[in-house]
């Protein structure tokens, strides 16, 4: 009925740390990174090639990727809306990229500056340069659950999205409840309806915990089948042009959830409640993992 394997892909670095205001230390960017990897996460995104007008947190990217010491078993993804993006990703080393779309109008045009429609076309080159490159493209599409600027999103927009984005050349399109607001029952209708005219391997989510919904949402998605969960240690982030939209759910929580159903993740839980554990110092923010909480209470 669930998946006996699933892959977690920590988004940490970039959507965990892209809405925060300070400062923080190339240094501690470079080493949440080297700490996930080293937890067994077969996949880290690393970092996003965007305006740094826009999100000038991310603005070391290209310092982050030339900085870490790589695992060879690991793929270090990065965010590229354009060619630009794309570029500067390949230069830094990204192993892959990820495109990123919306199910809404106006949260198209908050976040990335123009219309559903041109977003794709804006991809295309994008898309015909990573096949020349033999390089692999992630799709995401946000609001798949509801947007802060519409509300309610049809299931039909977001089949209609992840469809361009497949037939485009993504290998998965990464469901994004950007602002949390999903409900296990939301989940089930968005899910049934895709699952049917897209292949499940296909298909990845990207939950949010705004209302504290989203592990009730990822065991949805399990039962469909889904075996690609995305998350962030501690819990960290919230998207910028998103408001009040809080962090992924924890990747620690999703990694002891899925050990008690006895899904194999390959990631070492002590060690990531350590990550977790160092950012939050660092960043000076409580550590959003009820999990992690937990463990590091007993450890004291
Ligand atoms: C898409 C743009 C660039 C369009 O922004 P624009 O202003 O329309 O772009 P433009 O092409 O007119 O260029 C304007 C300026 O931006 C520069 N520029 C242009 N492209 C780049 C680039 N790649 N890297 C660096 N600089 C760039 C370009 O060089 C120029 O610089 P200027 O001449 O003014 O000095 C902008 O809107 C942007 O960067 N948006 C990023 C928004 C973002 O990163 N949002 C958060 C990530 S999405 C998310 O969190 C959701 C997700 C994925 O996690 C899933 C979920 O939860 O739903």
């Amino acid at each position: 009925m669930y998946p006996r394997k699933v892959k977690i892909v920590d988004v940490g670095p970039r959507d965990g740390l892209q809405n925060e205001k300070g400062t923080i230390a190339l240094a501690d960017k470079i080493r949440l990174v080297e700490s996930l990897a080293d937890c067994g996460l077969p996949m880290v995104e690393t970092g996003s090639f965007v305006s740094p007008k826009w999100v000038p947190q991310m603005a070391d990217s290209a310092q982050v990727f030339k900085g870490i010491r790589r695992k060879t078993d690991v793929v270090y993804s990065a965010l590229t809306p354009n060619m630009q993006g794309f570029n500067a990703a390949l230069e830094a080393g990204a192993d892959e990229v990820a495109i990123f779309a919306a199910a809404s109008e106006r949260f198209s045009q908050k976040n990335i500056n123009c219309s559903i429609e041109e977003s794709l076309q804006r991809f295309a080159p994008l898309m015909e340069a990573a096949r020349d490159k033999g390089l692999r493209v992630r799709g995401y599409v946000s609001c798949v659950l509801g947007c802060p600027y519409e509300g309610d999103i049809d299931p039909l927009k977001v089949l209609n999205v992840s469809k361009q984005l497949l037939a485009m050349g993504c290998y998965e399109v990464s469901l994004g409840d950007t602002i949390g607001t999903g409900t296990p029952l939301k989940t089930a209708r968005l899910l049934e309806l895709l699952v049917r005219q897209i292949p499940v391997e296909q298909l990845a989510v990207h939950f949010h915990d705004t209302y504290g919904q989203a592990l009730a949402n990822i065991l949805i998605a399990l039962q469909h089948g889904i075996a690609v969960l995305d998350s962030s240690v501690a819990g960290l982030g919230g998207c910028p042009y998103a408001k009040g939209a809080s962090g992924n759910v924890a990747t620690e929580d999703v990694v002891y959830m899925l050990q008690g159903m006895g899904i194999d993740t390959g990631i070492d839980l002590d060690k990531l409640v350590d990550a977790g554990h160092a950012i939050t110092q660092a960043l000076g923010r409580d550590n959003q993992s009820k999990v992690a909480q937990a463990i590091l209470a007993k450890r004291t």
